[in-house]
């Protein structure tokens, strides 16, 4: 079992994950910024891995890619940077990025890098379902890595199953079919889905994603899942502008969480 399967048995609701583009703001800032957000309360990470046509981002997280990757930042530097991982962090964490410069790495050669490092799982948008079925599984599956897939308001119950069976962690339930850093749809058209996905009382675990940035919509976001993913207002509050960006961390998730500071 690996932490992030670990983590969905102890814990059930009110699951923060936080997401941050490596390499941004500063080159050698992935760790940091790890140890921080473990030690202010976030439950697991997902670590983005930049690419220069991110298409499923919107314009924060476009942004910190272009800066990452003008900063020197590879999947190779990241990999690299992870060896110090398990040293410092505890939590599970998820690489998320495209597929694109996974193959040009060797996606075999990825998941059994990501596993030495400590890596538990991995989301690729762009990575068809059959693709990963009939090329990929079997590298995920013996490094212990789970592949998450996304599900949006349009996809089908078929698929939904399909994608229940091939998991192995959560899945993922984007709360608009828009880019990341979207404003939050709560219309009753997506709650309906919430609902409806909720009732077909899948095996894996659900977090929701897309357009949560306060305690409000993380709050809202739990109640229809065991948790949620924050991403762009994260991002948001990264800046390598001279002050500390790490100091901004603890404020960020207490914020979330509606605790004081003191409280933490
Ligand atoms: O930025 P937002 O709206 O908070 O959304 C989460 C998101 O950032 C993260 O999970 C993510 C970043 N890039 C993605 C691409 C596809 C799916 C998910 C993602």
């Amino acid at each position: 079992m690996n932490r992030l399967q670990k983590l969905f048995q102890e814990k059930k609701e009110n699951i923060l994950s936080i997401y941050f583009t490596a390499g941004y703001p500063e080159l050698d800032a992935t760790l940091r910024i790890a140890e921080k957000l473990e030690a202010a309360g976030a439950d697991f990470l997902e670590i983005g891995f930049p690419y220069s046509d991110p298409v499923a981002d919107g314009p924060v997280i476009q942004a910190s890619s272009q800066r990452a990757l003008e900063n020197g930042m590879t999947v190779k530097v990241l990999f690299e940077q992870l060896k110090d991982l398990r040293k410092r962090v505890n939590i599970p964490i998820l690489l998320m990025g495209y597929v694109n410069p996974m193959i040009q790495y060797g996606v075999k050669e990825f998941c059994t890098k990501a596993r030495e490092v400590g890596v538990d799982g991995i989301i690729v948008p762009d990575l068809p379902m059959y693709e990963y079925e009939e090329l990929y599984k079997n590298d995920f599956l013996d490094n212990g890595l789970s592949n998450i897939f996304i599900v949006t308001p349009q996809t089908s119950e078929e698929r939904i199953r399909k994608i229940d069976d091939l998991s192995s962690g959560f899945i993922y339930l984007l709360s608009s079919s828009a880019t990341t850093g979207s404003a939050l749809d709560v219309s009753d058209k997506i709650t309906s889905y919430y609902e409806r996905v909720k009732s077909m009382n899948l095996k894996n675990p659900l977090i929701i994603g897309f357009g949560i940035s306060d305690n409000q919509s993380f709050m809202r976001a739990s109640k229809y899942a065991n948790g949620a993913i924050v991403g762009s207002a994260f991002v948001k509050t990264l800046k390598a502008d001279g002050s500390d960006y790490l100091s901004h961390i603890d404020g960020f998730i207490n914020n979330i969480r509606s605790r004081n500071a003191s409280s933490n």
